[in-house]
């Protein structure tokens, strides 16, 4: 081996990262150098290959041979000559043969036995005695036929993956070319130039020098003078196909190469620069070079990867998982960190903040807060009766309780009643709500454990502890929330303060308007009352209607603001009630209401809610008109202005029409004929009243605790045991040692990682002396198509080269090529010329 120990020594230790890489499929973030053979078909490749190696090993036959890429790592043992495939981890090959049939059995399973083609790369390493250490890829031969069941593009696919691999900056090219055919057709120096023009990392490699026409010799190529390169030709005469047939020995073959160079006439100058060992020699050097050359971006890319690593591999080592004598505490120690993290996200995700919110949906806390505010009101809302359905429950509740009799009074009863079948509607809603909660909190636990799916069995029994406590939870809030309705129903509060009942005086007049319900005389109202003057008046309700007959333009709608008091109905231009239209005391007035479908509406025709005010002896009620008909926008809003008008002691009058349409098709009296009593109509409508009333408290009441128990009962228990008793109940449930027991997965990675941290380290350390000990030869100098002059030898051997060349070299080099963002450049204690390429 050369002097340059310390580079030397980087070749296996970027095989080692290479491998290291390659298995745990990075093998494209960093670009380790390697040397790539590229040729045509029967170039010679495997040839050149085999005679590195000084062994029978590469698969033989006709077409392509070479049908996945195979990284071949030579490294030098001093005893024993074996192979060992990546893929097949720890199993020594000392039978050179059988390392052909797995290359073949490879290949094949990738890329079936059809001669197809894949660029997944086999890794092969050599370890011999007669190697020097060096990192060789041989690539399927250019070839521009398919054959067999080979795809018709097959020569687009091949160029595609040799690109793959000689683009790469870090990659040197060994361009092999016959010699008995022509070098300016040469595959391999086309391809060469296409991704390395200035030919920096391309070296040319001769084949088939004894298969020239007689009288015919490539002196002048290998003396780089035609089509010159810079880093010149090396010529090599490989066995025949015959020798080959004749098993004839790799070491006599050298012998007779040796022979043949130092006996040509042509060649026997060049002799020491010609020949298997010498390219051999030149390939470590200048690979080692190479290495060097690329050694800063290297070392950065390294660093990075290192730097990403450290964090987790630290843990490990705390942990006592690094390899090495197993530290007994390490189980529960991480045990414990693992509970820990479990307990922060969780206190995260529910209360907010943090490194990693979640920008893509709600989750966790934000949800929770949803479920409360927006979606249980809304589910509150959903069990509610409409008001028409309302009212016919507490009319059959009025009549159910006066039996016979006609009651004059409105029983309290009624609005007992109702209120509480209206209660109970107020359970099935919290539990829903109670249900969605647990859903959420369920979610955020499973997102929690996720993180620590590498350890299965623990994050079980995190699962099972966790859901069981809160299932028990969510039973408990439940039977809480159906105690909350229970209390609700034990007693009907009427004094509350926020109740209308009894406090207000909209009650003292309802119920003043009851008992004064069908009495003519008694309805006689202050006529005078206007607004703006002294009245004792009462607002009942204010809200838009349409009308048609009230504006200018006669049969139109048009909006208007209408403001109804007890005695009187106001309507204005808009809510500013400014500029008023009209005030009509409502003595005596009646009304009739009913839905109609618009005209002209055909099918899909708006329906319309009208309500009809008139004198039932067709006085004129205002102005010209007999009758005020107002629109309601929807159904609800019908209901809710019928409901106002009643209390204003406007009540429905029914015409001898109107009575008939009270029966069903089936003779069966409707529920409206139920209220043919105007008196019954105006209980209904004060229980109405009421029960909205405090049915609003109540609703109020769920809204703010119902939410307050699943807080306390469920969210904020599961916090507490999360943080406080999943540790101990773990520690009940199995040993720690079980419990941390890994997944297949996280130990492979975990040694994968391990392994990558190590070679990267180390890869580091040794870059690190390299680059302080040891010396470079300088690049050629660039060559020119038209230069005749003898370019430098590839030996590159700064100490081997004649003391006139190594000047020109560091000079052309200097000259040609300026430092480069290459530091650490070794000075004085270098070599002469060390630090010209750097
Ligand atoms: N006489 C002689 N024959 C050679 C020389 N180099 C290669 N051959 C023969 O050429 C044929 C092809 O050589 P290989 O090394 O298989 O070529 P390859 O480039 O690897 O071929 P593919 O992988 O199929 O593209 C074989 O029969 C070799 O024996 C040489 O220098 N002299």
């Amino acid at each position: 081996m050369s002097g340059n120990v310390g580079m030397e020594a980087l070749i296996p230790i970027v095989n080692k990262v290479q491998d290291a890489f390659t298995q745990v499929g990075m093998n494209s973030v960093i670009d380790l150098p390697q040397i790539a053979v590229v040729g045509g078909q029967s170039a010679g490749k495997s040839s050149v290959l085999e005679n590195c190696v000084g062994k029978d090993f590469l698969p033989r036959g006709s077409g392509i041979v070479t049908r996945r890429p195979l990284i071949l790592q030579l490294n030098y043992v001093e005893k024993g000559e074996w192979g060992e495939f990546l893929h097949a981890k720890g199993k020594k090959f000392t039978d050179f043969d059988e390392i052909r049939r797995e290359i073949e059995a490879e290949t094949d399973r990738m890329t079936g036995s059809n001669k197809g083609i894949s660029d997944i790369p086999i890794n092969l390493r050599v370890f011999s005695p007669h190697v020097l250490n060096l990192t060789l890829i041989d690539l399927p031969g250019i070839t521009k036929v398919p054959i067999g069941d080979q795809p018709p593009d097959i020569e687009f696919q091949i160029r595609g993956m040799i690109m793959q691999f000689i683009s790469k900056p870090s990659c040197l090219i060994l361009a092999v070319t016959p010699a008995n055919s022509d070098l300016a057709n040469s595959d391999a120096l086309k391809l060469a130039k296409e991704v390395d023009p200035e030919g920096i990392r391309t070296i040319g490699v001769l084949t088939k020098l004894d298969l020239m026409d007689d009288g015919t010799d490539a002196k002048e190529i290998l003396d780089n003078k035609v089509l010159p390169l810079r880093r010149g030709y090396i010529g090599v005469v490989n066995r025949s196909q015959r020798d080959i047939e004749g098993k004839k020995d790799i070491k006599q073959a050298q012998a007779a190469e040796r022979k043949y160079f130092l006996s040509h006439p042509a060649y026997r100058h060049l002799a020491e620069r010609a020949g298997t060992a010498f390219l051999q020699k030149t390939l470590n050097q200048q690979l080692t070079n190479h290495i060097r050359e690329v050694l800063p971006s290297l070392r950065s890319k390294l660093e990075q990867q290192l730097t990403s690593m450290e964090s987790e591999v630290k843990e490990f080592k705390n942990l006592g998982m690094s390899g090495g004598r197993e530290d007994k505490s390490a189980k529960p120690r991480m045990m414990m960190q693992m509970v820990n993290r479990v307990t922060h996200d969780f206190e995260e995700m529910i209360e907010g903040g943090g490194n990693h919110v979640d920008t893509t949906s709600l989750s966790g806390g934000a949800k929770i807060n949803t479920i409360f505010h927006f979606r249980f009101p809304g589910y509150l809302n959903e069990g509610r009766l409409d008001e028409k359905e309302l009212r016919k429950e507490i009319g059959f509740a009025i009549r159910n309780i006066h039996g016979v009799r006609s009651g004059l009074f409105t029983p309290d009863a009624a609005f007992e009643m109702t209120v509480k079948r209206q209660i109970e509607t107020l359970a099935p809603p919290s539990m829903k709500c109670i249900q969605q909660v647990s859903t959420e909190l369920h979610e955020v636990i499973m997102k929690c454990i996720d993180k620590i799916k590498n350890y299965p069995r623990l994050q079980a029994e995190i699962d099972n502890l966790v859901s069981g406590y809160l299932r028990e939870c969510e039973t408990h809030c439940r039977e809480q929330i159906q105690q909350l309705v229970e209390v609700e129903l034990s007693y009907i509060n009427t004094n509350h303060d926020d109740f209308i009942g009894f406090n207000s005086t909209a009650k003292d007049e309802s119920v003043k308007d009851v008992q004064n319900a069908g009495s003519e005389s008694q309805q006689q109202k202050d006529v005078s009352k206007q607004p703006g003057r002294e009245s004792k008046s009462k607002l009942i309700k204010k809200g838009w209607l349409s009308t048609t007959n009230v504006g200018l333009t006669k049969g139109l709608s048009r909006e208007y603001w209408f403001v109804l008091y007890t005695d009187a109905l106001a309507w204005f231009k808009d809510e500013s009630e400014r500029d008023q239209k009209y005030y009509l005391t409502i003595d005596g007035v009646k009304m009739k209401s009913s839905e109609e479908e618009e005209e002209g509406g055909g099918l899909f025709g708006h329906r319309k809610f009208k309500i009809q005010l008139f004198h039932p002896n067709a006085r004129y009620l205002f102005r010209e008109y007999r009758e005020l008909t107002l629109y309601a926008k929807d159904e609800d809003d019908m209901e809710d202005w019928r409901a106002s008008f009643l209390r204003a002691g406007i009540y429905t009058h029914r015409s001898q029409m109107d009575m008939e349409d009270l029966e069903d098709e089936d003779h069966k009296p409707k529920f409206e004929r139920l209220f043919e009593d105007p008196q019954l109509e105006r209980q209904v409508e004060v229980i109405r009243t009421y029960v909205n009333s405090y049915m609003a408290i109540v609703r109020k009441t769920f809204k703010d605790i119902v939410p307050k128990h699943i807080m306390c009962l469920m969210v904020n228990k599961m916090k507490v045991f999360i943080e406080i008793e999943l540790m101990p109940s773990l520690y009940g449930a199995g040993n720690p040692a079980e419990l941390m027991e890994e997944s297949e997965d996280e130990v492979r990675r975990r040694q994968e990682l391990l392994g990558m941290y190590d070679a990267c380290k180390d890869a580091l350390k040794t870059i690190s002396e390299v680059t302080a000990k040891t010396s470079s030869t300088p690049l050629p100098a660039p060559v020119h198509s038209n230069n005749h002059h003898s370019a430098p030898s590839p030996n590159m051997n700064a100490s081997r080269m004649p003391k006139s060349d190594s000047a020109h070299s560091l000079s052309q080099s200097q000259r040609s090529r300026p430092p480069p963002d290459l530091p650490n450049r070794p000075t004085g204690r270098s070599a002469p010329n060390a630090g010209a390429t750097f």
